[in-house]
């Protein structure tokens, strides 16, 4: 805690998908955990998004987990709403990336999901991007995987035409005025930085293990040509990465290339060393889920075709080493439920009843 003020406590992380996201959640779950903060859960009716692609609306809370200090699941964003529920000081942080290899990620991810891409007839991206016009339909289930899919969590139109350049200009100023900060998930460390500097953090609370990858041989490389193509499909998306991304090396340069680098170094090497403690002393092993034998620790896994990776931890560690490590390893589908219950009032011990009264109940 370099400046040595206190550190922020009340946040609102826009959750993007495919874009780290869940990096960041494990990291926000972890700090809330030791600094026993109150997290704002999606009620049971929602899943673990807010009832996404609802707009989000303060009723889609579990009433357990207010008043909140950090929400960081799912959700489309309502700059309102979430003013109306936070605490006055909240600061808003989000997350983009680069919208060619984000396209890439969630073509893979939602190729059974989405009706656009299950449409494509070969099923390959190529195909897909020749004409998204034939198989898009901006109002059917889950068409926001399809189109300008950071815009549309960001609560703007994923289908404003690419030639309506005013719009992606206005919608970009507007996410500027209420994010204090938005990372770049191809420099995530040095947007780690950033936020460490943001919120007054040490550097122990921005340490983090990637999650929610996939496999190497579910992934696509991109040609710059298709790279194009998926730019020009979403321009709004694209927009805003390259306005963030620029603005990401304005405040990083404010800050001193020389002394980002110096942090981000020693964030790499205080990851290494807890690398090291969480899996016996070696570099862990990448899971598909299927190999992962506890089964809180398998990622959810969106088809057969695209492998999402995980980890297990080896068995021969301390409990207490186990307990730290699982916090940095549990997916998501695990973390929120387990988080959420914490937040939730013991029931009460069920009460033995007299032998008679059990008699009683029977026979009625
Ligand atoms: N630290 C870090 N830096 C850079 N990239 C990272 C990091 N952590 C996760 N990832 C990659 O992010 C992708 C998963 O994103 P999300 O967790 O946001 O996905 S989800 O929408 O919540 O399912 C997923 O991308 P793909 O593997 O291309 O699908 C992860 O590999």
């Amino acid at each position: 805690n370099s400046d040595l003020k206190p550190k922020h406590t009340n946040i609102v992380f826009l959750k993007t998908h495919k874009t780290a996201s869940t990096t960041v959640q494990s990291m926000l779950f972890r700090f809330a955990e030791r600094n026993n903060l109150t997290v704002a859960f999606p009620k049971p009716a929602c899943g673990h998004q807010f009832c996404y692609p609802n707009v989000f609306s303060a009723e889609f809370v579990h009433p357990q987990t207010q008043p909140p200090n950090i929400i960081a699941n799912h959700m489309r964003f309502n700059r309102h709403e979430l003013q109306n529920l936070m605490p006055n000081n909240t600061k808003y942080i989000t997350i983009l990336r680069e919208p060619a290899s984000m396209f890439e990620s969630l073509f893979a991810y939602y190729i059974n999901h989405a009706e656009a891409f299950r449409r494509v007839p070969d099923g390959f991206m190529e195909t897909f991007l020749e004409d998204p016009l034939q198989y898009y339909w901006p109002k059917e289930d889950n068409a926001m995987y399809v189109h300008n899919t950071l815009t549309f969590d960001l609560g703007g139109d994923k289908d404003r035409p690419a030639a309506d350049v005013a719009y992606a200009q206005e919608f970009v100023a507007e996410v500027e005025r209420v994010f204090s900060l938005v990372m770049i998930s191809e420099y995530f460390d040095e947007s780690l930085v950033l936020l460490r500097h943001l919120l007054s953090w040490d550097l122990q609370d921005i340490l983090y293990v990637k999650l929610n990858m996939r496999k190497e041989s579910s992934k696509k490389s991109l040609s710059p040509a298709l790279s194009q193509k998926i730019r020009a499909w979403n321009t709004v998306d694209a927009h805003l990465y390259d306005y963030f991304n620029a603005s990401l090396w304005v405040k990083l340069s404010e800050l001193g290339l020389d002394s980002v680098a110096k942090e981000v170094k020693h964030l790499r090497q205080a990851q290494e060393k807890l690398i090291k403690r969480c899996f016996g002393g070696q570099m862990p092993l990448l899971r598909s889920a299927s190999e992962i034998k506890s089964k809180k620790l398998r990622p959810w896994q969106p088809s057969e075709n695209v492998g999402i990776v995980g980890y297990d931890l080896p068995s021969n560690i301390s409990l207490e080493t186990k307990e730290l490590c699982l916090k940095y390893i549990m997916p998501e589908v695990s973390y929120t439920p387990m988080f959420l219950h914490s937040h939730l009032p013991e029931p009460p011990p069920l009460k033995k009843k007299p032998f008679s009264s059990r008699l009683l109940l029977h026979s009625a």
